[in-house]
């Protein structure tokens, strides 16, 4: 069973009311919620982002997905609604940085990013989102409005128990350089990104 651990108040910049970032005991990885508070009055279930790690689009602006500004758009937008941000330790869509640095070589060779993983015998997404339920069950959090593109991530909460009221689709961070992989989500994994 997943519990909460720690709760720790963390001042951010561009947040008037800071959030708090969240520990859980019983997660194999060091997954960690933020949560904003309610700044909207009425009884709208909480808006939620399920965000898998990218360090080179979420911490250094890699140009080659478009991680960095789906995470910022949630940051900015709980910021001024309130809302709970799983950060979720799946780097590569689960199979690790040095794993997608070498999925990113292949891609430069012509391979989309789902046929570069199996060219590397990894599954073409190895994340569980059953852990983003268990951490918003820990919060007592059992419905909610998901930010997301992603058909997956929604259909795997719900099977996990969540309620999800609705799907609010992010921004469209399309350039030059993520064209390829915005294309291969929509057209392999159904994502709704309008391109
Ligand atoms: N293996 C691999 N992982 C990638 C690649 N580009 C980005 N990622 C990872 O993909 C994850 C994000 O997944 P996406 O498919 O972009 O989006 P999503 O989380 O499924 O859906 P959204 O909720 O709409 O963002 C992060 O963990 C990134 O590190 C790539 O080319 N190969
Ligand atoms: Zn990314």
């Amino acid at each position: 069973m997943v519990t909460i651990k720690n709760r720790v108040v963390v001042p951010l910049e561009g947040a008037e009311t800071p959030p708090e970032f969240i520990t859980f005991n019983g997660l194999v990885e060091e997954h960690v919620a933020i949560v904003f508070p309610q700044l909207k009055p009425g009884n709208m279930p909480p808006l939620v982002r399920v965000h898998s790690e990218c360090l080179t689009g979420d911490t250094f602006g890699s140009l080659l997905c478009d991680c960095g500004p789906q995470l910022h758009e949630a940051l900015s937008c709980f910021s001024r609604e309130g809302g709970v941000l799983l950060y979720l330790r799946q780097e590569g869509r689960g199979i690790g940085l040095y794993a997608k640095l070498s999925a990113y070589a292949l891609q430069k060779k012509g391979l989309d990013t789902f046929e570069a993983n199996r060219h590397l015998n990894l599954p073409e997404d190895a994340r569980s989102f059953e852990p983003a339920a268990q951490m918003l069950k820990a919060l007592d959090v059992n419905n909610i409005r998901l930010l997301t593109n992603n058909p997956d991530k929604a259909s795997q909460l719900e099977e996990y128990g969540i309620g999800i009221e609705s799907i609010i689709p992010t921004g469209v961070y399309l350039n030059p350089s993520n064209r390829r992989y915005l294309e291969a989500k929509v057209r392999h994994k159904k994502h709704t990104i309008p391109l």
